[in-house]
């Protein structure tokens, strides 16, 4: 088994989630079940195979290495798992080949409790590594066994902590549990000379996703008496339970996301709810606390679309203050409403703000600077001297993932008759 690469430096903690992502209190509750009265939760481990070679993508790179939005697919998952505090290993099964890449991108995304095994050359028998390196009798084992082990492929990124924790409390109840979806195409069997056979009635059948999770010494002894055969073909690790433990896993319905990466139309499925995930987290930054500011039209406009819009008001004074608070709201959107003052400074210190807070490592973060100036008051030649300063500055900071881009908007300084304020949208 492969050392823990060096801790790295600490690591941004991303509260982005899908819609369904549970309450604490909801969480609590579910810990609570978890753990029956008076006795501690379940130490948890996940192991991920990530050794394949995605022949079904149909590019060189195998799938769990292929870019989405600049940024491994793994890395989504990792991340996804991390956010989960109770899960304290997560072992990563990956080729001999690609070790050196896996720690590069342990190290520049700065994941935690990762440790690397060797995959094998079937999704079994890399799970069983990763199985091995938890056993606490292998001589190399330098992690300590947990009761409850969650397998979960490395290329299903979208997985939530709601059914983490639901396979969890299932496995620790019956032994195993396996999150499950309906089946989509109706399940046929063919016969040998090509024509049907027979098909199963479709509402009676479910498709077997990940995660599952298993009480560890049930799946490790089943894969200690697995056959070659089944090594080689099987893909079902809920059926080595049943046929090796005899044990009948928990079944789980799991949320849409939960579907594997397989195709290259997969890659770009998931590009997309990336972008819609991080899109729906915007942060409006106004420059005075003033309740008539033209920000507070445009937050109500916002927040009839989207789910996450945070408001604050930066004033000069409490620069740093605000701008500490703006970055701890992990949004990855950013609109800098300017009616009072349009300091390019300002902009500069918010986007250096973010980049060392590190947001930038895992999303690109977008910064919209709008000037609302009385052309009047203000020369056009000085203020596009403004936009321009931001238009260079906008090219080197895009090689750090951060897309800044400035909005000039020029308007008379007239009285708008009250009964039309939609006049400043
Ligand atoms: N020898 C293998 C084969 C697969 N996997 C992993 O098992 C998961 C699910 O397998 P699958 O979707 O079949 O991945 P590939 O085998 O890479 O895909 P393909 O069958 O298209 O080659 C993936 O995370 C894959 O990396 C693995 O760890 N070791
Ligand atoms: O068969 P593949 O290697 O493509 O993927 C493995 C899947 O079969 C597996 O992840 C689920 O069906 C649950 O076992």
């Amino acid at each position: 088994m492969e050392p823990r690469p060096a801790a790295p430096r600490p690591r941004l903690c991303d509260s982005l989630g899908a819609d369904q992502t549970p309450s604490a209190s909801t969480l609590n509750a579910a810990r609570a079940e978890a753990r029956p009265a008076g006795r501690r939760a379940p130490a948890v481990a996940a192991v991920l195979p990530a050794g394949g070679s995605g022949e079904r993508m149909g590019v060189p790179t195998p799938k769990q290495f292929c870019p989405v939005l600049e940024r491994p697919l793994i890395s989504y998952t990792l991340q996804a798992l991390e956010r989960v505090c109770w899960i304290k290993d997560i072992v990563v099964a990956v080729t001999g080949e690609n070790m050196e890449a896996m720690k590069g991108i342990i190290q520049k995304y700065q994941h935690q409790r990762i440790s690397l095994v060797e995959a094998g050359v079937t999704r079994h028998r890399s799970i069983f590594n990763g199985l091995k390196a938890l056993a606490e009798d292998q001589p190399d084992s330098k992690l300590s066994k947990p009761e409850v082990v969650i397998i979960h492929d490395a290329v299903r990124p979208f997985v939530e902590e709601d059914v983490l924790l639901k396979v969890v409390t299932a496995a620790k109840e019956y032994g195993a549990a396996g999150a499950i979806r309906p089946l989509v195409s109706t399940v046929i069997s063919p016969s040998a000379d090509g024509c049907l056979d027979h098909s199963l009635e479709r509402a009676r059948h479910r498709a077997s996703e990940m995660p599952q999770a298993f009480l560890f010494d049930v799946i490790y002894e089943a894969y200690q008496q697995c056959s070659d055969y089944d090594l080689e073909f099987g893909t079902e690790c809920l059926q080595l339970a049943l046929k090796y433990g005899h044990i009948k896993a928990k079944l789980v319905e799991g949320s849409p996301d939960l579907w594997k990466v397989t195709y290259k139309r997969d890659l770009y499925a998931a590009e997309s709810i990336i972008k819609e995930r991080i899109s729906q987290h915007i942060c409006l930054i106004m420059d005075t606390k003033d309740e008539n500011h033209v920000g507070h039209r445009l937050e109500e406009v916002l927040k009839d679309e989207l789910n996450h819009v945070k408001v604050t008001s930066r004033l000069p004074c409490h620069t740093g203050r605000d701008l500490d608070q703006i970055v701890s709201e992990q949004c990855y959107s950013y609109v800098c409403v300017n009616v009072m003052t349009s300091d390019f400074e300002e902009i500069r210190k918010l986007v250096n703000m973010l980049e060392e807070s590190n947001l930038s490592i895992l999303y690109p973060v977008v910064v919209i600077s709008v000037y609302f100036l009385d052309y009047k008051s203000v020369p056009f030649d000085q203020k596009m001297e403004n936009l321009m300063q931001i238009r260079e500055y906008a090219k080197e900071v895009k090689k750090r993932n951060i897309l800044l881009c400035g909005l000039l908007i020029y308007y008379p300084q007239v009285f708008y008759p009250p009964q039309d304020p939609s006049c400043l949208t």
